[in-house]
């Protein structure tokens, strides 16, 4: 992406200045709570607007994309059926013979293809040899046509007395002679699907006629043996044995009859409405998955801005937890309302009975609600994780969950609705209610598609009409086939499911409330789990502490546990400054300790500090990586919580009252917090709304000064992901100074920025500090010494040394140094006047006339009239001279290096 022109305008930043916050005129007296509420919903709304593929996505494209999936499954399953839009014919096919019987899996040879018998009933007759014959026929003509090999010769067949009737056959029989056709009926209930079929013969001769009769017994159910509900196989039967039995009766075994028979359908007319019984069976599924689409919308969203710490960076800001709930809710709201009436219309436009056989309310009720109760759930998960990414797992996860759900339990209503049959234990059915929303829209889709929707029964192959579900039928229990079947003793009416969903809404948002004031995060910080039993939840605390009996407290309840001997006399004497009960200073940190994690993990980040922080000053803190300084901006602004000791801003307690100490302060992180989608001008007045300011052309004039200030003028309409590193700097600096906060914490403000754009930041620094005071942590000497009106240099979370940049370097360096050379007969003249100009002067070397002084802190004043008048030499007593300065950064090495020595000595 291309990025911004970094545009310096030709703003002199000296005489540039910077308009101040008017509360009177910009913050509104009251509703506080109004104005955050209607800036996060803008801000919300313009981020909406600018993803807004995504928003038109999950709001009305999902459902017409269900509804196009659907109508597909639809167009897939006729086709398969063989319904089009014609009359649907079958081909005629030849009848063919019979062939092998079939036996139980894996036995498939246990089975007998032909029993055959003359004797009716029970009755005891001779075997007849001409149906042997018939048989021996039938035999012959359908091993030909089936490719088979039976045998047709009778003295081979077997043949069964009545005392086989409990033989247990292992392997295939082809051709049986029982005793009689009552054996056939025993053996075949004795031992089921076991023979393929059965023949009675009754030949009755007349006087000039023979009575070919004959009685078929065939498997009409599902058996091993296959089924035939179709009667083809008892045809094939039928016709071999006609064809055997004329064979017989002519007489002459030339004459081969064969009779060709040809089956085909009857027509029929393709099914109307039959669609819907693939809505039923398919609708929860797929309209579960429409809802999740902006449920997983919602975890991502919520949860990145907890993981990029935006919500943490507003919540220091001053807002309040319920402003930042309710404005998404509010969004996704939106998102589900729309998202139901995108699915209502394509519904009725599709035409699927569902959607044009129900009330128009209740579809409206059911999936509104139902996208809530999903979105509820969604905003419990938010409190649980802090990554985007497990977020969207978790989603996914829910997804293939539900969807399994739906399709396994709601496909169709014998096995929706079992989950209310005393068969089933009622408190797994009530467990599933309370905690899954969508058990609760499978059974309200089950009910309406019960009514609504036309039904396919395979049966009859026909089409039954719904009748439509109306208003009323809401509150009755469904009425079911199943409902014998099945014993639903405990079917309850379809409202009920409603009100579970309503129970789930609930339910979700007060443990997702709950779960996020008292889960920690990422820095340990949270509220006990009895929060809201504490008045201070409730009521505004903004009441101070008393300083005197405060300050005491700490040192009592927090003792300092190191030694306070072996700090450096400035430090040891800014504790007693800090303790001193008269000392007024906005900012006091006491006893402060911090440890992170325990046992091996364990580390002290800050061991014990003291500082007091002054009105109209900056405080430069200085340390290397991991010294403990951000640690310490973290504990003052409340994100982090104290290990031990405690931080008075304007007398309140960061450990008693943080949101209260936070109402003070401005922060600007060590990392960029900004939306990557909204403009400089847009996140000022996002944080200006935060800060309780309403809209109006005062706060537009402060915030285009502000951004003026800080080169950012020429942006500030373009989105902060094309910005550079500096200008999101600049950009994060400004955010701090919103509200003209009376504290204001600058994490290494000026990192990656160009000189002359950090110049500008410093100028505005400078001019800022003035009625509050800021706390700054840099790694740039220069910067420290420009801007710090104290300057403290950290060590491994303990302060090593503290005073102003003079200070110093006299101290742990030369401070400033001048060499003169005067001639030795002018050198007490010279020693005169240079005392005379500068009182106790320090004469730190006397040689052969070369001087050296050294001046400290309170003499610094007088180098410049000294500079001045070694430089005129108006006695003409100075031959040559010169100056050098002790830097910060020589200082700062210094003070590092002699901690680290210390440290060697002591190990
Ligand atoms: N959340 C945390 N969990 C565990 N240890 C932490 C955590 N935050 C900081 N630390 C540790 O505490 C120590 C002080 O860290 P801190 O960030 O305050 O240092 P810093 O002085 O601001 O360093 P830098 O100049 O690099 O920003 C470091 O050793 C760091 O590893």
């Amino acid at each position: 992406m291309k990025k911004q022109e970094d545009n310096n305008s030709s703003i002199d930043a000296n005489a540039f200045e910077i308009k101040l916050w008017d509360k009177e005129k910009i913050n509104k007296k009251s509703g506080l709570w109004f104005i955050q509420f209607l800036t996060m919903l803008k801000k919300n709304f313009i981020l909406q607007f600018r993803y807004w593929k995504t928003s038109l996505l999950i709001s009305i494209l999902t459902p017409l994309i269900a509804m196009i999936l659907v109508k597909f499954i639809i167009i897939l399953h006729q086709n398969q059926l063989g319904i089009g839009k014609g009359i649907y014919k079958l081909d005629k096919y030849p009848l063919s013979g019979i062939e092998d019987c079939v036996g139980p899996i894996n036995e498939q040879n246990k089975c007998i293809n032909l029993m055959f018998t003359n004797c009716i009933d029970n009755s005891v007759c001779q075997r007849d040899p001409n149906i042997d014959i018939i048989i021996s026929n039938f035999v012959e003509a359908n091993n030909k046509r089936m490719n088979l090999n039976w045998e047709t010769d009778l003295s081979k067949w077997e043949n069964w007395e009545n005392d086989k009737l409990n033989f247990d056959i292992k392997e295939r029989h082809n051709i049986i002679h029982v005793p009689n056709s009552d054996f056939i009926y025993n053996y075949s209930l004795n031992h089921q699907n076991i023979t393929h079929f059965g023949i009675v013969f009754d030949i009755k001769n007349t006087t000039n006629t023979t009575n070919y009769r004959y009685q078929l017994w065939y498997n009409a159910t599902l058996n091993y043996n296959s089924t035939d509900p179709f009667g083809s196989r008892v045809a094939s039967v039928a016709r071999g044995m006609d064809e055997a039995i004329v064979k017989f009766a002519n007489g002459d075994p030339s004459i081969k009859p064969q009779f060709t028979v040809d089956l085909k359908d009857f027509p029929i007319l393709p099914l109307s409405g039959f669609e819907d019984a693939l809505v039923t069976e398919s609708g929860p599924m797929f309209f579960f998955c429409v809802a999740m689409v902006i449920f997983i919308n919602i975890l991502s969203t919520i949860v990145s801005e907890k993981e990029n710490r935006i919500r943490f960076s507003m919540e220091m800001m001053g807002l309040k937890q319920s402003v930042y709930w309710l404005s998404w809710t509010v969004i996704y709201v939106i998102h589900f309302f729309i998202n139901s009436i995108a699915t209502i219309i394509f519904g009725k436009l599709f035409n699927y009975a569902f959607f044009t056989n129900t009330n128009f309310w209740v579809l409206l009720i059911v999936f509104f609600v139902f996208g809530l109760a999903m979105g509820a759930l969604a905003m419990f998960i938010t409190t649980l994780v802090s990554r985007s990414m497990t977020a969207v797992l978790i989603g996914i996860s829910f997804l293939i969950i539900g969807f399994l759900i739906q399709s396994f339990l709601f496909s169709d209503q014998y096995i929706a609705y079992i989950w209310w049959s005393t068969k089933v234990p009622q408190f797994i059915r009530k467990l599933f209610s309370i905690f899954l929303p969508f058990f609760n829209f499978g059974k309200l889709f089950i009910d309406i598609s019960n009514l609504s929707s036309n039904s396919y029964n395979s049966v009859t192959n026909t089409v039954v009409k719904g009748t439509g579900f109306k208003w009323n039928d809401f509150f009755k229990k469904p009425s079911s086939l199943l409902n014998y079947a099945l014993k639903l003793d405990y079917m309850e009416p379809t409202c009920y499911a409603l009100y579970y969903l309503f129970a789930n809404i609930v339910l979700y948002y007060v443990l997702g409330l709950y779960l996020d004031n008292i889960l920690p995060n990422e820095y340990g910080n949270r509220k006990p789990f009895y929060y809201f039993l504490l008045p201070s939840y409730w009521f505004n605390n903004n009441k101070s502490v008393k300083k005197r009996d405060w300050v005491t407290q700490i040192q009592n309840k927090y003792p300092l546990e190191i030694d306070v001997k072996d700090l450096d006399d400035d430090v040891q004497n800014h504790y007693q400054y800090t303790y001193d009960e008269s000392n007024n200073d906005p900012v006091k940190i006491i006893n402060l300790r911090k440890v992170y994690g325990s046992g091996k993990k364990r580390k002290v980040a800050v061991k014990g500090s003291c500082l007091s922080i002054g009105q109209d000053k900056v405080v430069a803190l200085l340390g290397q990586n991991g010294a403990g300084k951000s640690t310490t901006m973290n504990i003052i602004s409340g994100l982090s919580p104290p290990s031990s000791g405690d931080i008075l801003v304007y007398n309140k307690s960061v450990r008693k009252n943080p949101t209260s100490v936070q109402s003070e302060l401005g922060i600007c992180p060590q990392h960029d917090i900004l939306y990557k989608d909204l403009t400089a001008l847009e996140h000022l007045r996002l944080y200006s709304g935060i800060k309780g300011a309403k809209s109006c052309p005062e706060l537009d004039d402060i915030l285009i000064n502000r951004l003026k200030a800080v080169q950012l003028y020429t942006v500030k309409d373009a989105r902060a992901e094309t910005y550079s590193g500096g200008m999101k700097r600049r950009l994060s600096m400004i955010i701090a100074t919103i509200g003209d906060p009376n504290v204001i914490l600058l994490d290494e403000p000026t990192t990656g920025m160009d000189p002359v754009n950090r110049r500008y930041v410093w100028q505005f620094i400078e001019k800022f500090k003035k009625d509050r005071c800021i706390l700054l942590t840099t790694h740039s000497m220069e910067e420290a010494d420009a801007l710090g009106d104290d300057i403290v240099i950290m060590s491994t979370g303990t302060i090593k040394a503290i005073g102003n940049s003079i200070h110093l370097k006299n101290k742990f360096g030369n401070g400033y140094r001048i060499s003169v050379l005067v001639d030795v007969e002018n050198i007490d003249k010279f020693k005169a006047i240079a005392s005379n100009m500068v009182p106790g002067i320090h004469i730190a070397d006397d040689s052969a006339g070369a001087l050296i002084y050294d001046f400290n802190d309170e003499q610094a004043q007088y180098v410049p009239d000294f500079v001045q008048y070694l430089d005129e030499n108006p006695d003409n007593y100075v031959n040559t001279w010169g100056m050098s300065q002790t830097t910060l950064e020589e200082v700062f090495l210094y003070v590092i290096h002699e901690d680290s020595n210390r440290k060697i000595k002591e190990e």
